[in-house]
């Protein structure tokens, strides 16, 4: 089993869609895939077993939230995060480095690491990528991220260079720590919308050759024309031959878009957050459940959808369930989000072999972009 090999299967002949196949130690992915998001080690809501029943190849997990709770050393006597989520196929991790700025009170940042106080407690800890990266090897995701600095979304152009600097340095680390060879360690391009930065870090990330190239730092504000323009910059900084990672993307017009860019991977916390809401994604937009509009609606979320959810609910009961806060509300309509995520992929994946994606897209982004 040759871990890490990416065989380019189909390639879209009017735009940089592709089809791939990225063989990890718990099997192969068929990209472009849809990741859902078990941030601490569960798809909020949902059994693995409802996760995979829907499709789902891969799950993520975040290094953040394991580290401060249960602690990496528990997940290993627990049996791994593979034991700890009962799921056996691929998990990929991201290194904590969005979480460190994301969510917690940061102390430092300095060449070396961070030192931060926990989003739970308040308790000071440091990271950097050497521990970042040894925390993920403990966890055995079989893609795991490199530790990188998030500058935030607008930032000084300056801040924007230190923090991609930064992160290059330190995606060298990562890769002199990475330690084992079953486990894929993806890099991280940053850079914001600024093309010429995105370049340089891109081209820098290249010199040090990783197995698979993520993007961080979009759908964060910028716009739709913008990350899809740095995006398809971006992409052409980027071996043909290895895995493109949009990170935290996305809205179903976000992934087409993308695969039409030549994105392979997609991660994004909307379809149970949004689940978790009342809000539904449907073919004509979403619908927002505790409305009294759908009180005694009949209908399914979606005619012909085909998931659990539209096989046996109506719109009435998931707005009685929200009403009343049953738990099986927000469970229900985070498996119609995530099925609806999956079957634009599975479109994709058949009008890529059609050699039909593109005008498929077109006529996709325009219905999406009416709703
Ligand atoms: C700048 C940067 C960056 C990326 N760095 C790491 N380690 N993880 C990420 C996770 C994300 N989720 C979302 N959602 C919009 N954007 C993300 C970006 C990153």
């Amino acid at each position: 089993m040759s871990i890490g090999k990416f065989e380019i299967l189909c390639k879209d002949a009017k735009s940089n869609a592709r089809k791939g196949l990225l063989t990890t130690g718990h099997g192969d992915i068929r990209t472009p895939v849809f990741m859902p998001v078990g941030t601490r080690g569960s798809v909020k809501g949902l059994t693995p077993e409802m996760v995979k029943d829907i499709g789902s190849q891969i799950i993520l997990a975040n290094t953040y939230h394991m580290y401060l709770r249960p602690g990496i050393d528990v997940v290993e006597q627990l049996g791994g995060l593979h034991k700890l989520m009962a799921w056996d196929a691929p998990i990929l991790t991201d290194s904590g480095g969005y979480q460190v700025f994301s969510l917690s009170t940061l102390n430092r940042i300095g060449d070396d690491g961070v030192e931060f106080a926990s989003h739970i407690d308040g308790q000071r800890i440091y990271l950097d990528p050497a521990i970042a990266t040894d925390a993920q090897n403990r966890l055995g995701a079989d893609i795991i991220m490199a530790f990188d600095e998030c500058a935030p979304y607008p930032c000084e152009r300056e801040r924007l260079v230190s923090a991609t600097e930064r992160s290059i340095r330190w995606a060298k680390i990562c890769k002199d720590s990475h330690k084992n060879d079953l486990q894929l360690l993806f890099a991280i391009v940053q850079g914001g919308i600024d093309l010429e930065l995105r370049s340089y870090c891109a081209d820098k990330l290249v010199e040090i050759g990783f197995p698979g190239y993520a993007m961080g730092g979009l759908s964060v504000g910028e716009g739709f024309d913008n990350m899809i323009r740095t995006t398809a910059h971006t992409v052409r900084h980027l071996p043909e031959d290895k895995p493109r990672y949009l990170m935290g993307v996305g809205m179903p017009a976000d992934l087409i878009a993308g695969v039409r860019e030549g994105i392979d991977m997609f991660d994004c916390v909307l379809p149970t957050r949004n689940g978790r809401n009342a809000s539904a994604f449907t073919e004509e937009g979403p619908i927002k459940l505790r409305n009294s509009v759908y009180t005694t609606d009949i209908r399914p979320l979606e005619e012909g959808c085909g998931c659990y959810c539209c096989r046996n609910f109506s719109r009435g009961t998931l707005r009685h369930f929200f009403n009343v806060g049953e738990m099986l509300g927000p469970t229900l309509v985070s498996i119609h989000n995530i099925t609806f995520l999956q079957r634009i992929m599975d479109k994709i994946h058949k009008n890529i072999d059609n050699n039909t994606f593109s005008e498929w897209s077109e006529e996709k982004l325009k219905k999406y972009a009416a709703c």
